[in-house]
Parts: structure tokens; sequence; C-alpha cells
């Protein structure tokens, strides 16, 4: 039995009632028109808020099925629409599929045919519901970001997030790249007493050492060459609020120094002044590095890791979240979909298999990229296997054969050419990236894009 509202339109009496009577038999709420003309009239009239699933024909005397699938389109009425055509219209098909259907049928189809895409219309449903939920219950304004998850794992660090948000401590969290760090920094500021002052963030490996001190603090007039104006900081900018400071363990020395007197005595000096001003800051960092490693080693300080670690989050990678990758996934599909004007809203079984079986060394943030590439290059409504970029490294690609000669993908070649290369080099990335001509932070970036961790790149 399903719980939903569809609308049938067709002009042959014989079709409406073989589905009045298979819908309603399935507990369904019905509305039945004969007429294209009947059906404009009462879509204009009353929207279709209330409506799960439209079924059209797609030749009707008055107006046709793809002028109201035009007219659905034009008010952005959310409801899927799905065509009904004959053998021989198959090119009206073809044409509906393009102007956004969110799917076809030829006739005569079995009744399974109906009910399959019925429950993928209705399973689309409840996701949107889910998230919706979701957002209300974490308190995101509509817009922001949702937080989306289903694992007791990920659900014991959120719980731990929301508790920790109400004191005045600061934070460290810890995790991989891309596992929503900030996206849980930004979390524990909303449901903080700082909730209504603002969230700011820095990240502390993309600057250079000059830069990020005076971003940080800012800087008087005159204070360097090029310092024609006085800059306020970031400090002074978030007074009262919180500071989300993205890869900590990366600040050197002197701005570690800096930023512990501002931990320790509440106010800072900006660049080039002389007078302290003091600030009322919440910090949250973050690291992809181990920090307490990084004190062992003398690299980070020990006195402003104490300051700033009084409560740590540590966040799970995705690999170890395996119940989050479909939850994930259709949040994904649900926003790029939205986001191009485009009724994909599946995955073929071996898609989801794929992604369920794939390590995500750059965790959530890989996952998302897959999705809208996959959304680009998907033709119909269903993501397929191939259009993911896991695909490549997945165990099971299936060489392409051209008179005898094995074709494989210039990626596949470029993935192991630099595997060969570090092999070579003993491991060493700095001789690698000379080797191969390519900067230190590309050969980074494409080891993770490659997966080559799992090759025991380290
Ligand atoms: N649970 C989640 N639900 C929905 N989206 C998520 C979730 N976690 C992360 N994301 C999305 O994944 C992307 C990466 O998240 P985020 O930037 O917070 O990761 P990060 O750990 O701070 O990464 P980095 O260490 O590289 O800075 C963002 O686009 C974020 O919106």
């Amino acid at each position: 039995m399903y719980n939903g509202k569809v609308i049938i339109c067709d002009d042959e009496v014989e079709i409406l009632r073989y589905l009045s009577k298979i819908l309603s038999a399935k507990g369904l709420e019905l509305e039945v028109f004969s007429s294209g003309t009947s059906l404009m009239s009462v879509m204009e009239n009353r929207g279709m808020d209330d409506v799960d699933l439209m079924l059209l024909d797609v030749k009707m005397p008055d107006v046709d099925g793809l002028e109201i699938l035009q007219r659905v389109k034009r008010m952005k009425l959310e409801v899927p629409v799905v065509m009904m055509t004959a053998y021989a219209s198959i090119n009206s098909a073809i044409e509906a599929m393009k102007l956004g259907a969110y799917d076809y049928v030829t006739k005569p189809f079995p009744k399974e045919k109906i009910f399959g895409i019925l429950e993928k219309v209705l399973e689309r449903r409840e996701l949107l519901k889910e998230n919706s939920a979701l957002k209300d219950e974490l308190g995101i304004p509509s817009g922001a970001t949702p937080l989306i998850f289903a694992s007791e794992t990920f659900r014991r660090v959120h719980d731990m997030a929301m508790l920790v948000a109400q004191s005045e401590s600061n934070v460290v969290i810890l995790g991989e790249s891309g596992t929503g760090k900030e996206l849980i920094a930004s979390l524990i500021h909303n449901n903080s007493p700082r909730a209504k002052e603002r969230f700011l963030t820095i990240n502390c490996a993309a600057l250079s050492d000059t830069l990020l001190e005076s971003q940080l603090f800012g800087h008087v007039k005159g204070a360097f060459t090029g310092a024609i104006n006085a800059q306020k900081g970031l400090l002074e900018a978030a007074n009262h609020g919180t500071l989300f400071l993205d890869e900590v363990g990366d600040m050197s020395p002197a701005i570690q120094a800096k930023l512990l007197r501002v931990l320790q005595e509440g106010d800072f000096i900006p660049v080039g002044d002389t007078k302290a001003r003091s600030v009322d800051i919440r910090f949250v960092a973050a690291t992809n590095k181990d920090l307490e490693e990084e004190v062992r080693e003398k690299r980070f300080r020990e006195d402003l890791f104490f300051r700033l670690n009084v409560i740590s989050l540590h966040l799970p990678p995705l690999r170890d979240r395996g119940e989050d990758i479909e939850l994930l996934a259709r949040h994904f599909l649900t926003k790029y979909a939205a986001r191009m004007k485009r009724e994909i809203t599946d995955f073929t079984r071996e898609a989801m298999q794929l992604l369920k079986s794939y390590n995500w060394p750059g965790n959530i943030r890989e996952l998302e990229n897959a999705i809208e590439r996959a959304a680009i290059l998907t033709r119909g409504n269903t993501i397929t296997a191939e259009t993911l970029p896991v695909w490549r490294t997945a165990q099971v690609p299936e060489p392409k054969q051209n008179g005898g000669k094995r074709l494989v993908s210039l990626e596949t070649i470029e993935r192991e050419h630099i595997l060969h290369v570090l092999k070579a080099s003993g491991n060493n990335k700095s001789r690698a990236a000379k080797i191969l001509e390519i900067a230190r932070r590309t050969l980074d970036r494409k080891i993770e894009e490659y997966g080559l961790e799992d090759e025991g790149i380290r």
C-alpha cells in the first residue's frame, strides 16, 4: 500500500479506467482528468503542492501532455511528471525527457512499471521531507547547508557538538580533509549563546605568514609597504562571536605566539600599532594533522594546544560511516539536479553499490564533487556507474577493446605514472613532484584524488 496523491490525465477512457483501478487498489488518492484543458485550469487555480505524481498522456486533442509539462516547469511546480506514450510517438517521449519529465512509459505498460516509478517518487518525497525535518531539528534556516547523517558514529559527534555549543569553551575539531569540520564548527556557533554574533573563518594554511598575521590582527596605516590604509583584523571583526581557525596545525611559531596572547590575555596588538585591544572570542580550531604529535615534535606550542583544546571532537572519515553514503549521495543529487534544473532522481543499483564500496579518501567533499560531476554527465534521470569518477579506480572497469589493443583513459595513465614515480623515488613526494614537474600541492591533491594512499603512498 502507498500513501500519496496521483493525477492522471488521458483522453482514452480505457486507460483512465485501468490506471484508476490499479492505483486506487494500492490506497492512492486519485484525481482523474479526461482533457488537458480541465487539468490546466485546476493547475493554475490551485497549484499542485499536494500532488506526488502526474501521469500525462502525450497526445490529447485539446492541450497535449507536452504543453502541460512545459507549464509545470514554467510555474516551477515540484511535482514529478511521467508521460504516457504510444510506441509510435516515442520521439515525443524523448522530447518530454528533455523538457524535464521525470520518466515515461510506453503503452501498453504492465502495472509493475507504474509501481516502480511510484516507489521511487515516494521515496524521494520522504528524503526531501527527512532533509527538511533535519534542518528544522538543527535550527538551520533553509538555504544554509544542512547536516546529513544516519550513522550512529556521526550522531555521537553531532550530539557532543550540540552539548559543547552551550558552553564557552574553545574546541578543536580533528578529522581528515572534507569530513565536515567547518560545518560542525558553524553548527557549534549557531547553537551557542553567540549565535546572533558573527561566525568568521580563516584558513591558516592558505595564506603566507605576513598575510595571515595582517588578516588576523589587522594593521595600522603604513605598518608595512603597501599598507596604504588601516585595516581591521578578523579578531576585531569576530569580537563577541566565534572565529574558526581552519588548518591550525599549519600555523607558524611566530603567529602561534601572538595567538596565544589573545587566548591568555584576551587582547591583541594590530600590526604596526602599540596599543592592545581587548576582545572576547570563542575559538573553534580544526586540523587534519595529529595535533598531539605536532606538540611532541615541537611544531605546535603546547600551551596554545591546551588553551585551544579544551574540548576535542573527532570527525570520523566517510569510509567509517557507510550508512551515511546513500543519504549524502541522494542529498547531493537533489541539490545539484535542482541547481541544474534537471529531473535526475535516482542511482542505478550498480552506481549505488560503487558509491558504497569506494573508500572516499577525500570524504564528503569528494563525494559531493563526484555527484555533481555525475549529474552533469548523466543524460537520463538516473545516475549510472559510468558517470562516477570512482568508476576508474573500482576493481571492475571493463577496458575498451579496439582491434585487440587495450584502450585506457588518460586519467588511468596519469594515475599509474604518478604511482610509478612515487615508488621509484622511494615515496619521497618532493622528489616525485620535481620529476613530474608539478607543484607539491598538486601532487598531494592527485594522491588524494586517485586514492593512492591505498597503494601505500603516505
Ligand atoms: N554531514 C554533512 N551533510 C551534508 N554536507 C556535508 C556534511 N559534511 C560535510 N558536508 C559538505 O562537505 C564539504 C566539506 O565539508 P567541510 O568544508 O566542513 O570539511 P572540512 O573537514 O572542514 O574540510 P577541510 O579539512 O578540507 O577544510 C562541504 O561542502 C560541506 O558542506
